[in-house]
């Protein structure tokens, strides 16, 4: 970097070694420029400094403690350097560990002249001043019975004082029954006092924010949500997920990890992450929306089956899904689809979407232009099937998902390939065949193999889907499509006795919510809400520079 770059510079003092802290417009850097004698290690002047991106600080503030302003030295060293700077500023910023965790590190800086002292932290805090995408106000909802019921712990102990340090005004509201986040939102909160909207909870929290949210906004627009192929508006506010939830998907798949304290600061940098949104019709009148899974069959039972168990907290998933895979029961049904074009990939071409997918901003800058050029295709009533494929069968499951649904229980996701921006959704349609060939497909969700790669799971990326269960009448006695040489070789087949395939119906999982109709209709809105996240970095982009 150029001398004329340099907004500040300094001879400093830190940890007893004198540095040199420059501050540029992006970045602060400091590098040692004297070998301290007292070195135990005596090793040489350290060659390289040490950097901090500008947008990755979140506080600087002047150290008052003495405690903190005088370089701890021992006894011995009384009267080293050290004494002749008292005066110290701290500089807050975020540290990258393993796994996508972000911390808040602190590094101090002593020197001898409270005035350069101050003149440090005020020109820090100008140049904080200058990011604009960083949120002031905030509106907080706290569910306290998600999860483990840690909500509220979480937030106190270890989101607040993240907020506090960074300067950040909260109201919080912690709710005192199910959508009443929803119904603020929708009806009371006056959105204009925030920039955000931060979620305390898990996916089914984030759901009453979004329903809130997006409803809101269309109300104010004047936006028939009811209407298929209504332009839904996008939200100006971003909203935050602080993880207190069972499966916390949506704060996995954005960040990479399910950490309250990573969350919190995304928000404070002011990160932002566009993402789909699905819109579910039945019969023209609107149902719900979701961004992560939409499942049929397994997805829905395992949710309709652990509903009843909802005080064993997180562990009900686990034991739904066993019992549901034990159950092994498989649905009949008409999926209809409209593949998505060309330019945004396969499910199975293994290009994850990271941090800056280009996937995501080649759909976003295409997004009016293609718009309208897919609506002149779907006007005329005459043509409104063309394009769209019909699949009959017989399924065990058919899951929708807008993004990898990566979580704990599975760090890649339903479809790793998945982006959440793309205005897509890949539907992964699993056939019926053996509880053995099923449970191979559902292992391979926890590690490397390709869960798509079996004879019985198809997955197509789409824009939009319909599904409409057979009707028993209708229904045809076999499925041309089943595989004739994979008979089931379950002995479990007690737990079929009462099971009739010709009249079964599941129900759908969407994020995690039961919805009452099975006949639905599914339209991906691009990029209708944005996160206080930034996807998923990868590795190498997540160390410092040093
Ligand atoms: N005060 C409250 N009392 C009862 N239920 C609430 C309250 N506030 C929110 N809820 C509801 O609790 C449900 C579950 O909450 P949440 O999503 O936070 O946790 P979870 O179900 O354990 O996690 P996940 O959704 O990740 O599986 C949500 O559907 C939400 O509507
Ligand atoms: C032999 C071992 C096999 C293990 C297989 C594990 C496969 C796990 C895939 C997990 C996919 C989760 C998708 C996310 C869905 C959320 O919107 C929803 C709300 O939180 N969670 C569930 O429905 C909860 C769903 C829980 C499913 C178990
Ligand atoms: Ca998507």
């Amino acid at each position: 970097m150029e001398n004329q770059d340099k907004i500040i510079c300094s001879e400093l003092f830190q940890k007893q070694r004198k540095v040199e802290v420059v501050l540029y417009p992006a970045v602060l850097a400091w590098k040692e420029i004297e070998k301290s004698s007292k070195r135990s290690s005596g090793t040489s002047e350290s060659e390289h400094g040490q950097t901090v991106k500008v947008c990755e600080i979140v506080a600087v503030h002047k150290t008052e403690d003495e405690a903190d302003a005088q370089p701890r030295s021992h006894p011995k060293r009384i009267n080293q350097p050290s004494q002749q700077y008292p005066h110290a500023f701290t500089v807050s910023y975020v540290r990258r560990t393993r796994q996508h965790l972000w911390r808040c590190a602190d590094v101090t800086f002593h020197c001898a002249d409270q005035q350069i002292c101050e003149q440090w932290v005020q020109v820090i805090n100008e140049q904080l001043s200058l990011l604009t995408n960083r949120p002031k106000n905030l509106l907080v909802y706290i569910n306290p019975y998600g999860g483990k019921r840690r909500g509220e712990r979480i937030y106190e102990q270890k989101v607040a004082p993240v907020f506090r340090q960074a300067g950040i005004f909260t109201d919080v509201i912690v709710t005192e029954r199910a959508n009443h986040a929803r119904d603020h939102l929708k009806m009371e909160a006056n959105l204009d006092d925030y920039d955000g909207v931060v979620c305390v909870g898990g996916d089914g929290m984030f759901s009453e924010i979004l329903h809130g949210l997006v409803t809101r906004i269309q109300t104010d627009h004047g936006v028939d949500q009811n209407q298929p192929d209504a332009e839904l508006v996008p939200c100006s506010l971003r909203i935050g997920i602080i993880p207190a939830g069972s499966t916390d998907c949506i704060c996995f798949a954005t960040q990479g990890t399910n950490d309250p304290v990573t969350s919190a600061l995304h928000i404070v940098v002011g990160d932002s992450q566009p993402m789909d949104v699905c819109s579910v019709h039945h019969n023209g009148v609107f149902l719900k929306y979701s961004v992560s899974l939409l499942g049929y069959g397994f997805y829905g039972d395992v949710l309709t089956d652990s509903e009843r168990n909802r005080w064993l907290g997180p562990a009900r998933y686990d034991l739904s899904g066993f019992k549901t895979f034990l159950s092994h029961n498989y649905y009949g049904g008409t999926v209809s689809f409209l593949p998505a074009d060309d330019n945004v990939g396969h499910p199975r071409d293994k290009l994850q979407c990271r941090s800056g997918c280009r996937i995501c901003q080649h759909k976003h800058s295409s997004k009016d232009e293609h718009d309208e050029a897919s609506e002149e295709k779907e006007k005329p009533a005459e043509d409104s099937d063309r394009g769209w494929n019909v699949i009959h069968g017989k399924f065990i499951a058919i899951n929708s998902a807008s993004m990898s649904c990566a979580c704990p229980r599975s760090p890649k996701g339903l479809s790793p390939s998945a982006h959440l921006a793309d205005g897509t959704t890949d539907l992964i349609l699993v056939r019926k065949c053996s509880r053995l060939d099923f449970f191979r497909h559902l292992l391979r969700h926890t590690n490397n193999d390709d869960q798509f790669d079996h004879w019985f799971v198809e997955v197509h990326r789409v824009r939009k889907f319909r599904f409409e269960p057979w009707h028993p009448d209708l229904a045809p006695l076999e499925d041309a499509s089943e595989h004739p040489e994979s008979p089931d070789l379950s002995p479990i087949s007690s737990l079929q006795e009462t099971y009739d395939d010709r009249t079964a119906e599941s129900s759908w999982n969407c994020d995690g919510e039961i919805l009452h109709h099975t006949a639905i209709q599914v339209s991906v809105q691009c990029q209708l809400i944005r996160l206080f996240a930034r996807g998923i970095e990868e590795q190498q982009d997540a160390e410092v520079a040093v």
